[in-house]
């Protein structure tokens, strides 16, 4: 592994995932990959999941972690090439992001989507100019397009949760009140449709159709009931439409995830990758019930990033 930024990275899944749970079985059996090691951190965008799960994992592994919340708690970068810099911004990215690969040996990125320039967004512009100007292994933390670390610990909460050898997983599209990146959505199919022991299937209303170079031909359900029929996971997440870039087409209420949604399917149990708005995309009883994986999907972020740490260092 060079970089972690998509399924593709992850090289063969099956190992990565029986190294995943040598990790979570001896969390602290690998502190010499760590000694001596530093984790850099840096958040363009807010977090608590992604922030606190990935310093735990730099210390469960014996390594140092630091974190910079860029632009707020540094200079502000500028990102053109050949810019003038008269203006607001006061360092450049090619000089920050080489000079923070001086204080670490992996660096992880957080760089969200503006949902205004698609073109932009998914040529992933700043990850890409951090992957160029870095001189140490980069892990994404969630890009403008994907949230690998997420899509693992998902993967590896159904495989440590899993009570036949295949199982049917739907991903569900949520109401929300903001328009909100297709990331999530756009890596779990990425990883999701890949399994060979998984039946993915996405529901969505018409119009929030996510980037086939994702979805690879996964299953696609309009009819939000027919795909949850005879499901053992359901993964809900609001995205706002990749068509009509950053809209939100609809807020319908019908698709907020309620006990009646879930009787459908086949006693499925529950996730999403937080924050969530609660009765909004998903009613209290649904995220409070007892096929409820949601904390233990959030538990298993520290031992994606713990794996994937293990894999950059060792
Ligand atoms: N890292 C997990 C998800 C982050 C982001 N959610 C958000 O921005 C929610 C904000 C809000 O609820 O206002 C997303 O959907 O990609
Ligand atoms: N799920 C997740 O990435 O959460 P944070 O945005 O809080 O890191």
């Amino acid at each position: 592994m060079k970089n972690f930024i998509s399924f593709a990275d992850a090289g063969d899944y099956r190992a990565l995932l029986q190294q995943a749970f040598e990790i979570k079985a001896n969390p602290y059996g690998y502190k010499h990959i760590g000694q001596n090691k530093t984790i850099g951190l840096i958040f363009f965008n807010p977090s608590l999941r992604t922030r606190l799960s990935s310093v735990k994992a730099a210390y469960n592994l014996g390594a140092q972690a630091w974190v910079l919340n860029a632009g707020a708690d540094s200079w502000t970068l500028e990102m053109a090439d050949g810019a003038v810099m008269n203006g607001s911004t006061q360092e450049h990215i090619k000089d920050a992001i080489a000079v923070m690969s001086e204080y670490c040996d992996v660096l992880g990125v957080r760089t969200f989507p503006t949902l205004q320039d698609r073109e932009a967004d998914y040529s992933e512009d700043v990850l890409n100019k951090i992957l160029q100007y870095a001189t140490v292994p980069v892990i994404s933390l969630e890009s403008a397009t994907l949230h690998p670390l997420q899509s693992f610990a998902d993967l590896i909460t159904v495989a440590e949760t899993k009570q036949k050898e295949r199982v049917k997983v739907v991903l569900t599209w949520a109401p929300h009140v903001r328009p909100l990146p297709q990331c999530v959505p756009n890596s779990f199919c990425d990883w999701f449709s890949e399994i060979d022991w998984i039946d993915f299937v996405i529901t969505h209303p018409e119009g929030y159709e996510l980037d086939p170079r994702f979805t690879k031909g996964a299953r696609i359900e309009y009819d939000q009931r027919r795909a949850l029929e005879g499901a053992d996971y359901v993964q809900a997440k609001n995205w706002s439409s990749y068509q009509d870039y950053g809209q939100i087409l609809t807020q319908d209420a019908d698709w907020m995830l309620t006990p009646m949604h879930m009787a459908y399917t086949d006693k499925a149990k529950f996730m999403h990758c937080l924050p969530v708005r609660r009765n909004v995309e998903v009613s209290d009883a649904v995220l409070d019930g007892p096929g409820s994986l949601i904390i233990q999907e959030a538990g298993n972020r520290t031992i994606s990033m713990q794996t994937v740490l293990h894999e950059l260092l060792k």
